[in-house]
């Protein structure tokens, strides 16, 4: 609580105003206002955060001064500052980055769900961005899930992480999105019961839409947007064709999950541990057409197939398993993967902002323009990517693609094509209806 109550509530600062989110209860604000404060103490220019460094001095001391002999010993020798305070209050503007990482500001939306229950934690800890990568997380969420946000906030709060140096929430993606660098489109709408997929194609679809337009016009110009909540791809899809001023190539829909599975199964299989499967690409849709690639695959450097030596078992069992991995996991549990989402998504954001080992790669769906495998273009397709760490990639040029992975390729790229055409008839050549096959499930869905 030291941070709530040393922070003086800057009601007059513009960015706490900025992200406050229009509503006239009391409780959200005094909230906000308590992160915004914190936030204040490392922003602020010079001239307010010293007059603030005076009241929260003296709000410090009488604190200290009530508190026992411990905490007072604490103290003792120090003057001017008290615990976490003399690390953060002496830092000007210009020496920040000196000492520290520029803070990387990310935003979440769905930051009240299952997964970002988990993922949070990861990112505030240092896990994803590294050990000495300050952090600053924007939860986005709605009139339904303020209060739950809120209840994240503090569970934030109370964690004590060195790294998390700004928490705020709010419900308008507009203010919430400003300048982040990374963006992870987590809410959707689940499917309800009797829902065609095609109406949750289309309602996911709005909320993207409206996703993409607030990026477009607030964001860092080389924000990285991965999108989580399904369809992940055609949703993503649906996001970069509604922010024309971003790279296409910056949005990323999640299938590193489904190469998780995918390794995980190889490993089972081999009798080996994970770490010794390599190449491992999900190629297609996050849904059950997607194509786990045993043909390019490696165990400690062989060739899937010639370790294994069991192509029934590739091409059958294993693929099966791996596409419906999600809904094995939904009957077991009564809910969606979220703690492994989570990881996968940390393993994500970590693939793109550390080298790729050499000779490696990962899988990301990512925009097809400009492809060298003769994918369809315009669709965010699942592909093998390797990184530089620089936050960008390349994808992989080294693969082999016989007739049965091609066969499978098709078919996902024809199922997303599907999708496309109900959510984006306009960017469609031809009159095709919107028509979602049997096929169209996602990895969760029966
Ligand atoms: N790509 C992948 O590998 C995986 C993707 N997923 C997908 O991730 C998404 C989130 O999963 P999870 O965190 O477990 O889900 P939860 O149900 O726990 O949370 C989802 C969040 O979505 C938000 N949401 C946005 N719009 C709506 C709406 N119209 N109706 C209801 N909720 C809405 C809600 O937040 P708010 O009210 O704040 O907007 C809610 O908190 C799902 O779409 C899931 O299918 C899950 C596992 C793997
Ligand atoms: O279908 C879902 O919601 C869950 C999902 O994507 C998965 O587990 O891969």
């Amino acid at each position: 609580m030291a941070f709530m109550a040393a922070g003086a509530a800057p009601s007059s600062s513009s960015a706490a105003s900025a992200l406050m989110p229009t509503r006239p209860e009391t409780s959200p604000l005094q909230f906000f206002h308590a992160y915004a404060a914190r936030r204040s103490l490392f922003r602020l220019p010079s001239r307010t955060r010293r007059s603030q460094l005076v009241c929260s001095l003296d709000a410090t001391k009488q604190a200290v001064q009530e508190q026992s002999p411990t905490v007072k010993g604490a103290a003792a020798g120090r003057t001017d500052c008290f615990g976490v305070f003399c690390t953060t209050y002496d830092l000007r503007e210009e020496e920040e980055t000196k000492s520290w990482k520029k803070v990387v500001n990310v935003a979440l939306s769905g930051a009240a769900g299952m997964i970002s229950n988990h993922l949070l934690f990861k990112l505030a800890s240092g896990e994803v961005f590294g050990p000495d990568q300050p952090i600053a997380l924007r939860l986005l969420g709605s009139e339904r899930s303020f209060q739950a946000l809120e209840g994240v906030a503090m569970e934030l709060e109370d964690s004590l992480y060195p790294l998390l140096r700004e928490v705020s929430i709010g419900i308008d993606p507009y203010e919430v999105f400003e300048d982040v660098e990374w963006a992870l489109l987590i809410g959707a709408k689940p499917r309800g019961p009797g829902m065609e997929r095609a109406d949750l194609l289309n309602i996911n679809g709005q909320i993207f839409a409206q996703q993409g337009k607030a990026l477009n016009a607030v964001a860092s110009r080389n924000v990285k947007v991965l999108v989580v909540g399904n369809p992940c791809n055609t949703n993503a899809l649906i996001c970069l064709k509604n922010a024309p001023d971003l790279p296409p190539k910056n949005f990323h829909a999640l299938t590193r999950l489904d190469e998780n599975r995918a390794k995980c199964q190889l490993a089972l299989k081999a009798g080996v541990f994970y770490d010794m499967i390599s190449n491992m690409t999900i190629w297609g849709n996050h849904s059950t057409t997607q194509v786990p690639d045993f043909l390019n695959a490696r165990i400690d450097g062989k060739p899937a197939r010639q370790v294994i030596r069991d192509d029934k078992w590739l091409m059958e069992e294993f693929t099966k398993t791996v596409q419906k991995r999600g809904g094995v996991l939904i009957q077991k549990w009564g809910r969606s993967s979220a703690a492994s989402t989570a990881v996968s998504i940390g393993d994500a954001i970590r693939s793109l902002i550390t080298p790729t080992p050499e000779g490696d790669w990962f899988s990301s769906a990512v925009y097809t323009n400009g492809n060298p495998y003769g994918i369809a273009e315009d669709i965010v397709f699942s592909m093998p990517c390797r990184s530089k760490g620089d936050g960008d990639y390349e994808l992989v040029t080294d693969v082999v693609i016989d007739g049965f992975l091609w066969d499978r390729i098709k078919k996902s790229e024809a199922e997303l094509l599907a999708e496309k055409r109900c959510v984006m008839p306009e960017c469609m050549q031809d009159d095709e209806l919107c028509e979602i096959t049997e096929d169209t499930m996602l990895p969760g869905e029966k």
